[in-house]
């Protein structure tokens, strides 16, 4: 039976892992992280998608073996972290280097590894294939070497993962075919082979980006359709009746550590980000400019009590990096402290200026409250992520708790008559 080491098993790495053991591989997962591993091995895997639980808990029946130490394999997938530093903006491969190493000391003659974390374009061949090479074997010449990005969206994993296209590329046509034969039995979308692995790492990014981008645009739209003062919800429906435009929904943001991160390592060896980082721009000034239609309102959001809804980084996930929800509640506090005085004081102020509230029912955090205790005298109520469970909110009893009456829906989540029905200034995007 072919072995496989899946290096990292964290959301990636994990379902890789066990759509491979499920499919008849012999699997072990490979993480330092000895309580991620403990409560994997104990059926209790870190997830809150009850299909990935399942299936992840079908894996370990099947011999999936977690463990806090690798092994030799016939084949090495590498799902480590690829975060950006953030004062660079250039991807961090601390990970994927020390896994590199960790893999080197394994390697054998004739195996093949791959790499499926997401990084800059050229990293498979002039990162890793270095780094392995220090084991004394030759890439392509001794051992095959691929990248197969992960597309997956998180909150559809399992479905994904089987179901999506798949891009591979090899630094060489063996290392190409072996990528295929392994995800070939186990993937239901076309895998396409990319001319090599430099492709293969562009591809996935500009998919990222793509996305990234269209996704400002919606929300550059919705800001100005406020300055005509009509709906970005309509203007988007009305303009998407059109038989090729599709515009996205415009939100108070893009979070999650992929679209908000992965367009930055499109730059990483070239100068011409010129769209990519104006979208990121926009994106990133949605805060602001929720802070600003809250102002509108308020007049100020010196000493209001606002609830914030939402800090995962999207509906339906537990999942708050880079959460548009938090964004919004630094920005607010900032601009009360601005308020209050000149920016090189609100640097160093600690006091608050502003009572930011924050609430979501699938993310565990000590700084978030209930819900009734968000909105509890509170002026104001804005919704930052399209949870299921904001969408069944009763304006009569979110109204009976609230001291003020304006609700923030930038996630479209709410009926806005209904809302008005009940006494409140909505503002929408
Ligand atoms: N989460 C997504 O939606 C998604 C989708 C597509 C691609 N990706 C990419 O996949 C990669 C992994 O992302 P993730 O969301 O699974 O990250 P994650 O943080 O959930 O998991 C990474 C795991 O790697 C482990 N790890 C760190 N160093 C290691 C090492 N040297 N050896 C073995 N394990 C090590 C960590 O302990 C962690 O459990 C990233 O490059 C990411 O950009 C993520
Ligand atoms: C190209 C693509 O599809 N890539 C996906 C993406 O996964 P994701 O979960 O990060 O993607 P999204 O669901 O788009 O969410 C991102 C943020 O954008 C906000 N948003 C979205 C749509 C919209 O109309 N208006 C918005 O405002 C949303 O609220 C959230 O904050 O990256 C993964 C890792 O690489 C991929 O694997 C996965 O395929």
């Amino acid at each position: 039976m072919t072995t496989v080491c899946v290096h990292g098993i964290g959301y990636i790495g994990l379902a890789t892992a066990a759509l491979l053991a499920n499919g008849g591989y012999d699997v072990v997962g490979y993480d330092p992280d000895e309580k991620l591993v403990e409560r994997t091995r104990d059926g209790n895997p870190r997830t809150t998608e009850a299909d990935l639980r399942e299936f992840v808990c079908d894996a370990l029946d099947a011999g999936f073996e977690p463990k806090t130490e690798p092994v030799q394999a016939d084949i090495h997938i590498v799902c480590v972290p690829t975060p950006l530093d953030d004062e660079t903006k250039r991807a961090n491969l601390d990970y994927v280097e020390s896994s590199g190493r960790t893999v080197a000391n394994l390697l054998r003659e004739g195996d093949t590894v791959i790499l499926e974390s997401t990084v800059p374009p050229g990293t498979t061949e002039t990162f890793l294939a270095p780094i392995l090479e220090s084991s004394g074997l030759v890439a392509g010449a001794d051992f095959h070497l691929a990248h197969c990005p992960e597309t997956v969206l998180p909150g559809n994993i399992v479905h994904e993962l089987v179901h999506n296209d798949r891009i591979v590329g090899g630094i060489d046509d063996a290392s190409t075919d072996a990528a295929i034969a392994l995800y070939e039995p186990l993937v239901e979308g076309t895998i396409h082979r990319a001319p090599d692995a430099t492709t293969a790492e562009f591809a996935k990014l500009a998919q990222n980006a793509y996305r990234d981008v269209n996704v400002a645009f919606a929300n550059e739209v919705a800001r100005l359709a406020h300055d005509y003062d009509i709906s970005a919800r309509s203007t988007v429906e009305l303009a998407n009746s059109h038989p090729r435009v599709n515009v996205l929904q415009p939100g108070p943001g893009v979070g999650g550590h992929c679209l908000p991160i992965d367009p930055y390592f499109l730059g990483h060896e070239s100068d011409d980000l010129d769209l990519i980082l104006a979208a990121r721009r926009v994106n990133d000034s949605m805060a602001d400019y929720l802070v600003d239609r809250l102002e509108e309102e308020l007049g100020s959001v010196t000493d209001a009590r606002i609830a914030v809804l939402g800090v995962a980084y999207k509906g339906n996930v537990d999942d708050a990096r880079h959460s548009p929800g938090y964004h919004f509640a630094d920005r607010l506090v900032t601009r009360a402290r601005l308020a209050e005085g000149s920016a090189a004081e609100a640097a160093t102020d600690g006091g608050l200026h502003v009572d930011v509230r924050l609430s979501d029912p699938h993310v565990d955090d000590e700084r978030l409250v209930s819900l009734e205790d968000a909105l509890r005298d509170a002026d104001a109520m804005v919704v930052t992520a399209d949870h299921d469970e904001y969408r069944h909110l009763d304006p009569d009893s979110v109204s009976s708790l609230m001291a003020g009456r304006v609700v923030v829906d930038s996630k479209s989540v709410l009926d806005p008559s209904e809302w008005a029905a009940a006494g409140f200034t909505y503002l929408g995007l």
